[in-house]
């Protein structure tokens, strides 16, 4: 179990302190406008950047007093972009830092449907077929491709997963997200601009405006109109979904 215990930072970019934790089987949307601190709490979920102010605990253990490599057994982080300096075969990128088998290695693949690419240069992918490999890396990392049961309590944390992914690759990707949380007891953190996907896939959310964390909660509770009005500096109207009801937010003209 990830806790953040009053965790945040002081200097730029700041995070007001807030203490949660992240739920084993739960997909977890982080939103808000651009420049309200969602890639610099990832960064303190992760472990990359230590806390000025109180502590973040995976278990009972401060994320610094946690051996890397086991570290990396239990959470990892797909960031908003791939920084390649060699063209890695995409198996071979996506094996990177795990001691995942071939095997492993096609059982992630083929949830991501990246088989067809397995012997292509990562340099030539597209953005979005990038995107995916960067999701699979992780998802090798925390043994997911494994036929036995992984490690519990691992944490998977992605910074706007879906920007480079077309609706249906969206679809699949949020689907999966979902399904793996549910089905391995994965705690997922995801950064998500689309209000639309976050009201239809996440378990919670949590919504942060100028390095706050200003709500958390069900889709429902937090996706409220007049306040996305205010932190977006947008006009739009909430409405709820034929079916489930879930929020359904829709820009004016
Ligand atoms: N090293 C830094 N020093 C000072 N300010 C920083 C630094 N890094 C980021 N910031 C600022 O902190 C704020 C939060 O940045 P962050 O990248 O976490 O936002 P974000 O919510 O992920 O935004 P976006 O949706 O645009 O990706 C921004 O205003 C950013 O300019």
């Amino acid at each position: 179990m990830l806790s953040l215990i009053e965790a945040g930072f002081a200097r730029p970019p700041t995070l007001v302190p807030f203490s949660d934790r992240l739920m084993p089987g739960e997909l977890l949307a982080i939103v808000g406008p651009n420049g309200a601190g969602k890639s610099t709490l990832l960064s303190l979920l992760s472990g990359f950047r230590r806390p000025e102010r109180g502590t973040v605990c995976l278990d009972d253990t401060p994320l610094a007093g946690w051996d890397p490599a086991a570290l990396a057994r239990r959470r990892a982080l797909v960031a908003q972009s791939l920084t390649l300096g060699f063209d890695w075969p995409v198996r071979e990128l996506v094996a990177l830092g795990s001691e995942a088998t071939e095997s492993e290695v096609d059982a992630v693949l083929a949830l991501l449907d990246l088989q067809a690419l397995a012997e292509r240069g990562a340099l030539g992918l597209s953005g979005g077929e990038a995107q995916r490999v960067m999701i699979a890396r992780a998802l090798c990392q925390l043994g997911l491709g494994r036929s036995e049961q992984p490690e519990p309590g691992r944490v998977l944390l992605l910074d706007e997963p879906t920007s480079a992914l077309d609706i249906g690759q969206q679809q699949r990707l949020l689907r999966l997200l979902r399904h793996l949380a549910q089905a391995h007891r994965l705690a997922i953190a995801c950064v998500l601009h689309d209000l639309n996907l976050t009201a239809r896939y996440a378990h919670r959310v949590w919504l942060l405006e100028r390095g706050r964390r200003i709500a958390a909660g069900t889709p429902a509770e937090v996706l409220d109109g007049c306040t996305l009005a205010r932190v977006f500096d947008a006009e739009l109207t909430v409405g709820s979904r034929q079916g489930d009801g879930s929020p359904l937010v829709l820009l004016a003209p």
